[in-house]
């Protein structure tokens, strides 16, 4: 699924609309560059879970969890680490749902990540070439189809997936 986010506004509600819709024990892994939009996206997921703090990068402590939304949110900065640093942090306690309570996981710079989980939504974000804005490409990996297609119903009815002026 391709969409077309002209702004930040549009980058946080499209994260509001998936942290009120997503289920327990999703694992969304946010891929893009310095400054493509991933801590607004996050921010926007926070919101939509109603948790009411200021959700910022977790600077110093690589994971921050908030508890006090529809489900918890687990929140990852991995861009300082590497790959047996990560291993350090296990992140599989968070997604596994086990040690602790089955939320949303939502790790910037997967690409740190020495392994993955079974099941996760690739989120990839993508400045926009002519114009102002942010392309996003979202990919469901071993997600349940119904689930899928529900998702991408809602998410077509309130983002398009290119800029209007590509189109006229
Ligand atoms: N769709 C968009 N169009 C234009 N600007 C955007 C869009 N989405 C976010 N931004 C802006 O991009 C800037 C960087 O956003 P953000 O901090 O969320 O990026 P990030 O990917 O988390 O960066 P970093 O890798 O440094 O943590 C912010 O000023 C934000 O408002
Ligand atoms: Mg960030």
């Amino acid at each position: 699924m391709q969409f077309f986010l002209p702004d930040a506004t549009a980058t946080h509600q499209f994260g509001v609309l998936l942290g009120q819709r997503l289920l327990a024990s999703s694992t969304l892994l946010l891929e893009g560059d310095l400054g493509s939009g991933k801590t607004t996206l996050t921010q926007g997921i926070a919101q939509g879970l109603g948790i009411p703090d200021v959700v910022a990068s977790p600077t110093f402590t690589l994971v921050c969890e908030y508890s006090e939304g529809r489900l918890p949110l687990y929140h990852f900065d991995l861009y300082r680490l590497e790959a047996p640093d990560v291993a350090r942090l296990l992140p599989e306690l968070y997604w596994e749902g086990v040690e602790f309570e089955p939320g949303l996981v939502v790790i910037e710079w997967p690409e740190r990540l020495p392994y993955r989980p079974a099941a996760y939504w690739s989120l990839v974000l993508t400045p926009s070439l002519e114009l102002e804005g942010r392309q996003l490409v979202l990919t469901p990996v071993n997600q349940d189809p119904t689930t899928v297609a529900n998702l991408e119903v809602q998410l077509a009815a309130q983002f398009r997936a290119r800029p209007a002026t590509a189109e006229s």
